[in-house]
């Protein structure tokens, strides 16, 4: 797999550190598995399954390992569907490493979804977690881990029968109690697997919206440390949620930066960016992204 090219984002760029980050869907049971960081680097957020690459290990590898560890489910290879991939870049010097974190998704798995050390497993309801979220669709406050559906009795292998699970009572994935550039990509995400789901097997290679310029994205660079902003957003749906005619072999890309550092509690006024880019199966590099419009889309707003 081509997972672990190079990716040359920008020349100021000098290493990239590996992540992965892995997201259980039941398709059969319309959720979404997501764990609650019970420690360490995003504690108290939600977010997919992942880790750091190993010295010496693939990207897919690590993110079998990682997801094993972190909820004991058991995943081959084959299974695993790489998505995309987010770089985190920082601008505020030149020697951070790039975050550079793998997204993949998975729907077939052995095992049972179980609390760790680390993470706590909840189901969210995939098909209310399509829609962009905006602070007013949004719950108010912190769903509080133990208000939501936690399993660890699941069936071993996703079963076929969607009306005796109660998936329709679980709530919407709680976007504003993870990394605050989930809110952009994963519901994007979600959505291109619904519809190549709803397509069939030849999904493969007709998603995409072609690439887009900016959006009126409202540079404010007087923000708080802590606002984010959302560059450019193309996905496969506009602004009304309407689908969008689709076009063969065009690359779903966007373009996230946020200011406040990776972790945006600690609202070190440090200034990252995110370009994650998708394609039908496997990642597709930014390097597809016209080298011009990188600078012309460091600019600032606030996350919707
Ligand atoms: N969406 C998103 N995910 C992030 C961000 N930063 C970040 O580390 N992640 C993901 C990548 C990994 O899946 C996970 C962090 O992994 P980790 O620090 O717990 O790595 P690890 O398990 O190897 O660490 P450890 O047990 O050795 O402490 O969170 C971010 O800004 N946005």
């Amino acid at each position: 797999m081509a997972t672990t090219d190079a990716i040359l984002l920008s020349p100021k760029i000098k290493r990239h550190k590996q992540y992965t980050l892995v997201i259980p869907l039941d398709l059969q049971r319309d959720r979404v598995l997501l764990g609650y960081k019970l420690r360490g680097f995003g504690e108290g957020k939600y977010n997919g399954y992942g880790g750091k690459v190993e010295p010496n290990e693939t990207v897919i590898a690590a993110a079998i390992r990682e997801l094993h560890e972190e909820s004991c489910l058991v995943v081959e290879e084959p299974a695993m569907i790489q998505r995309g991939v987010l770089l985190l870049e920082t601008v505020a010097d030149d020697v951070s490493p790039v975050l550079e974190i793998h997204v993949f998704t998975v729907e077939t798995w052995e095992g049972t979804e179980t609390a760790t050390e680390e993470m706590t497993p909840h189901w969210f309801s995939l098909s209310k977690s399509l829609a962009t979220p905006t602070p007013s669709t949004s719950t108010s406050g912190s769903i509080p881990p133990s208000s939501l559906s936690t399993s660890s009795s699941a069936a071993a292998i996703a079963p076929k029968d969607p009306s005796t699970d109660g998936a329709h009572d679980l709530p919407s994935i709680p976007y504003f109690q993870m990394w605050e550039e989930s809110r952009v990509w994963m519901p994007q995400l979600l959505r291109h697997v619904v519809s190549l789901n709803e397509e069939g097997e030849e999904g493969e290679g007709k998603l995409v919206d072609e690439q887009e310029g900016p959006q009126s994205s409202l540079p404010s660079e007087g923000s708080a440390p802590t606002a984010a902003a959302v560059a450019t957003t193309v996905g496969p749906h506009d602004d009304n949620g309407e689908q969008k005619p689709k076009k063969k072999g065009k690359y779903f890309i966007h373009h996230v930066q946020f200011v406040g550092g990776t972790d945006m509690d600690a609202g070190d006024g440090g200034e990252y960016s995110v370009w994650h880019v998708m394609g039908p199966r496997r990642l597709d590099w930014v390097d597809d992204v016209p080298v011009g419009d990188w600078e012309g889309r460091r600019s600032f707003g606030k996350y919707p």
